[in-house]
């Protein structure tokens, strides 16, 4: 009993983000529409009763019987048209409080989500699984949210108020008769209860397989996937696989479905049981003329009144859906919620927060030891690295692929914690770091950056309200002029097709804009430059350009360069060449192809095929 209490105040709680007003409109036009059947009940028993007695007064003709019958006719009419208005008036006002409450719902969600201070719980399968059922979604169709299960409450406890009624006008009748229909309505309504619960269990089991029909459900529709859909032919193996990961995940659930259906006899029988005693018995009291026609008619009214209000399916479902989804999101802000070391979530961070971290110093990073292999994964990706970072120094990250150049951008950005070692700012734990103070230390061009379908401007300004005149020395600074000057509307051009007057960028193009992202963080105070492959699509002429401009933040940030083109790290103060997860060289170029190693090897390597394509290029010309 008390865990239906919890769950129903639990629920009814979201309604604060609809509002006093709204809430009591709702709440008003609910318990209306609920009372309206015993409001019909009653009205029903008045009329018949007039007809009876006018029918039964010596003399009256159909004229008398229609006069006597007008007042409670006109009572029976004006109450159904009342039911009625709640009813119509209610359905557009439902379904605005569910989606108001819904919204804020997600806005919660995605905010909860997005500062997550560590990447890894979010990554993790199970998270992903939780998110994928609170977020609500309502491209899913989903029927089961907060919004719905507050409102499908609202419903049940009205319908209490209904019911509540109803009994009272059957024991006008007779003590005993709410009794007889209550007891069975009862029952039925538990066993409802059960099954919604049961099938919001299959529902949470059929997520795993959810998530993998979205990724083709996904693929389907994605602009951005349609090349190749349509290139290699891929429409209907793509479609043959949504359906399969959506019959394997829900066959469980249909089956349950189809069981209650072929079990829907058992409810009626339980209606039969508690109707046909009280019918029989206001019958066989009309038969000895203790009882009338009204009192039959009122009766079956009633209790029909009880059994609707008491056994219906769907807010049972709202209400065990929303409850579910409640409660799996608690347990996602817990996992989520940063903890003091020790517990399951990332650490609470901020308390050794150093000074030279909100200064406008250029921090030096610290790898004492760093190992680090992913969550759930066996491999060391980095195995006892020591390294230090930044200080106004320019250090380049070369390696072959996969040997661990990004994830060490990762753990600097404070976005993983290492599985051993520790990693230092000016001598502060990064992990006692705040990370959104920390953040803001650091311009950082991530290998795969986010291509927002959004204008330009607010493409390099990701909301940090940049100013105009910021905006015009990005123009002037870091090449961006060339991007914006062949859009049409230039910086509000919207950076995607699928927009209206939207663009698509070059590869090129938009790593220009993702240089002017870190440009701009620059001018906001940002110390260390971190770039993962920045100019991997550009130009050779726009390359040199990009590296001449970077060379200007010189004394104003430390920088970071991962490339695998080699030809680009030769000004670096220091090369890093990392194997395995380890570094295996360091030191400047020359030094490195002095000592004749694997960056040596490489270095000619490249260089060797740099002058083979020059010499075919010209042998073409010649
Ligand atoms: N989120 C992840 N979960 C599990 N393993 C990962 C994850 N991200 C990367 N890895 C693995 O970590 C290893 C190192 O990847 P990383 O991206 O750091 O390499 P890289 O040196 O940057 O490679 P590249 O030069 O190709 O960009 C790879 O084996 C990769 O499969």
């Amino acid at each position: 009993m008390t865990r239906y209490v919890r769950r129903a105040v639990r629920l009814l709680r979201t309604l604060s983000d609809l509002g006093p007003g709204p809430t009591a409109a709702v709440v008003a036009l609910l318990v209306v529409a609920a009372l309206m059947p015993s409001g019909l009940a009653v009205a029903l028993g008045l009329l018949v009763n007039a007809v009876e007695s006018s029918a039964g007064t010596q003399g009256s003709g159909p004229a008398g019987v229609s006069a006597a019958a007008m007042l409670p006719l006109v009572g029976f009419a004006a109450v159904y048209l009342l039911g009625y208005f709640a009813e119509s008036l209610v359905g557009p006002l439902e379904y605005l409080a569910v989606s108001r409450v819904d919204r804020a719902h997600r806005a919660r969600v995605a905010q909860m989500v997005a500062e997550a201070p560590t990447l890894d719980l979010v990554e993790d399968a199970d998270t992903q699984r939780m998110i994928r059922e609170v977020e609500a979604d309502p491209r899913m169709g989903f029927d089961r949210t907060p919004g719905q299960g507050a409102l499908g409450q609202v419903r049940a406890l009205a319908g209490l108020v209904g019911v509540l009624c109803a009994a009272a006008v059957l024991a006008v009748h007779a003590w005993w008769l709410p009794l007889v229909v209550l007891a069975p309505a009862t029952l039925n309504r538990f066993l409802r209860n059960q099954q919604a619960v049961v099938i919001t269990r299959h529902w949470q089991a059929a997520m795993s397989g959810e998530m993998h029909a979205d990724v083709w459900r996904r693929a389907t529709v994605d602009a951005g996937a349609g090349k190749e859909t349509r290139v290699l032919g891929l429409a209907q193996w793509m479609t043959d696989r949504m359906q399969r990961h959506i019959r394997e995940a829900n066959t469980p659930l249909w089956r349950y479905v189809n069981r209650l259906v072929l079990d829907e006899w058992s409810q009626l029988l339980l209606v039969v049981v508690g109707l046909a005693p009280a019918l029989l018995l206001v019958t066989l009291a009309a038969a000895d003329g203790s009882g009338s026609l009204a009192v039959q008619a009122t009766v079956l009214s009633a209790g029909t009144a009880v059994f609707q209000l008491l056994g219906s399916s769907g807010a049972a479902h709202r209400i065990a859906g929303g409850d579910a989804v409640l409660t799996t999101t608690a347990k996602l802000a817990e996992r989520l919620r940063p903890t003091d070391g020790g517990g399951h979530g990332p650490r609470v961070p901020g308390r050794g927060l150093t000074a030279s971290a909100l200064s406008g110093a250029m921090p030096v990073v610290t790898f004492e030891r760093v190992s680090f292999r992913y969550p759930g994964t066996e491999r060391l990706v980095l195995d006892s690295l020591d390294l230090t970072v930044g200080g106004g120094e320019n250090l380049a990250l070369v390696g072959l692929n996969g040997s661990g150049k990004s994830t060490l951008v990762k753990l600097l950005c404070g976005l993983y914690r290492p599985t051993a070692g520790r990693i230092l700012v000016d001598g502060t734990d990064l992990a006692d770091l705040d990370p959104g103070a920390w953040r803001s230390r650091l311009a950082v061009i991530f290998q795969d950056f986010v291509h927002y379908p959004l204008s330009l401007a607010d493409n390099v300004t990701l909301g940090h309200g940049t100013p105009d005149e910021a905006l015009g020395r990005a123009v002037s600074q870091t090449g961006i002029a060339r991007v914006v000057d062949r859009l049409p509307d230039g910086w509000r051009t919207p950076l995607s097709r699928s927009r209206d007057g939207g663009v698509d960028l070059s590869g090129g193009q938009w790593q220009q804009v993702a240089l002017t992202r870190a440009w701009l963080a620059v001018e906001r105070g940002a110390r260390l430059l971190v770039l993962d492959e920045p100019t991997a699509h550009l130009d050779v002429r726009t390359e040199a350009e990009t590296y001449e401009r970077l060379a200007g933040l010189r004394g104003t940030t430390g920088s970071l360069l991962i490339t695998h083109r080699l030809a680009t790290v030769r000004s670096a103060d220091r090369i890093v060449l990392l194997e395995h997860g380890a570094i295996v060289e360091s030191g400047d170029h020359d030094a490195l192809m002095r000592l004749d190693g694997r960056y040596a090897e490489m270095f000619r390597a490249q260089a060797q095929r740099f002058e083979n394509d020059l010499s075919g290029s010209r042998g073409g010309t010649e």
